[in-house]
């Protein structure tokens, strides 16, 4: 499948399926009642395998709301998504999510390893199994050397690793992340960039992340789904033909990232 046809949803005549197919989403808050807010007017696309792809939009543009929607943890009010070929009814075992605010999705009482443990446990992952995942996502992560602290004795940027890290415990083939690196200082948002794109490669996994910060979208992206203000609709797709692996010095300061940027920002501002 090309790109240009995950971007407009076709898929090929030999059917190769997208991991996610996005069709005609919509989704309206409070339905019946005279508080009513439509959200989500009517957005569609792809995502292909291994792919990475960033939304971004104006503030309230509905961007959340859809990666709820992608996660199964919230139903749309009408059109579908699917994952991996089937209609998302809940959050499926082979996706994971990770959210902006790292301190209230980790349990402050639990050590780093007892963290990441958790959904293990809760998909009855054996303990052994269990023990040597945890050791080889925190090592994916940095941070193998801290599974017996708790997580506020670690940095912010810290906390967001043992997230991911609890998020890639359960081997998913697709992560969505809303604003992930939105809570932590400039130098540590570029390490945890940094250090998703590595993951993704090494661990082969499609990634669809949420974010206010264009830079970030055009650093990180294969492609960026545009979002209209709300209720949104696409307002494009747009291809980052950036090459990899991506340096933060050198692909920031280049001239496609800098044409990249500028169209986004029109795209963005204008809507
Ligand atoms: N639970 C809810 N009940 C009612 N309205 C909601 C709810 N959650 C979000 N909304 C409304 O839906 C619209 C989209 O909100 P959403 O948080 O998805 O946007 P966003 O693009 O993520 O915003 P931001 O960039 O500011 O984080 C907003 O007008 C918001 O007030």
């Amino acid at each position: 499948m090309t790109r240009s046809q995950v971007a407009t949803g076709e898929t090929t005549e030999g059917g190769i399926e997208p991991v996610l197919s996005v069709r005609s989403l919509r989704k309206a808050y409070n339905v019946g009642r005279p508080n009513e807010k439509l959200a989500i007017a009517d957005v569609s696309f792809d995502v292909a395998k291994g792919e990475f792809v960033c939304v971004v939009g104006p503030s309230g543009a509905g961007k959340t709301t859809m990666l709820r929607c992608l996660s199964g943890l919230l139903s749309p009010t009408t059109g579908e998504v699917r994952f991996e070929g089937k209609k998302l009814q809940a959050v499926p075992d082979r996706l994971s999510v990770v959210f902006q605010d790292y301190s209230r999705s980790l349990f402050p009482w639990l050590t780093v390893n007892r963290n990441v443990a958790v959904p293990l446990k809760v998909a009855g992952v054996p303990k052994k199994e269990r023990e040597a995942r945890i050791q080889e996502v925190l090592h994916a992560v940095g941070l193998g050397d801290v599974g017996k602290s708790y997580p506020w004795q670690l940095s912010g940027g810290m906390q967001q690793r043992v997230a991911i890290a609890r998020a890639l415990a359960h081997q998913p083939d697709m992560l969505l992340m809303d604003e992930p690196f939105a809570s932590v200082d400039a130098q540590t948002r570029f390490d945890l960039e940094d250090l998703i794109l590595r993951v993704r490669r090494e661990l082969d996994i499609t990634v669809v992340l949420v974010t206010h910060d264009i830079d970030e979208a055009v650093y990180l992206a294969d492609r960026v789904v545009v979002l209209s203000g709300a209720p949104s609709t696409v307002a494009e797709i747009v291809d980052i033909p950036l090459g990899r692996p991506r340096n933060q010095l050198s692909t920031r300061s280049s001239q496609t990232f800098g044409q990249l940027r500028s169209h986004l920002m029109r795209l963005v501002t204008s809507h």
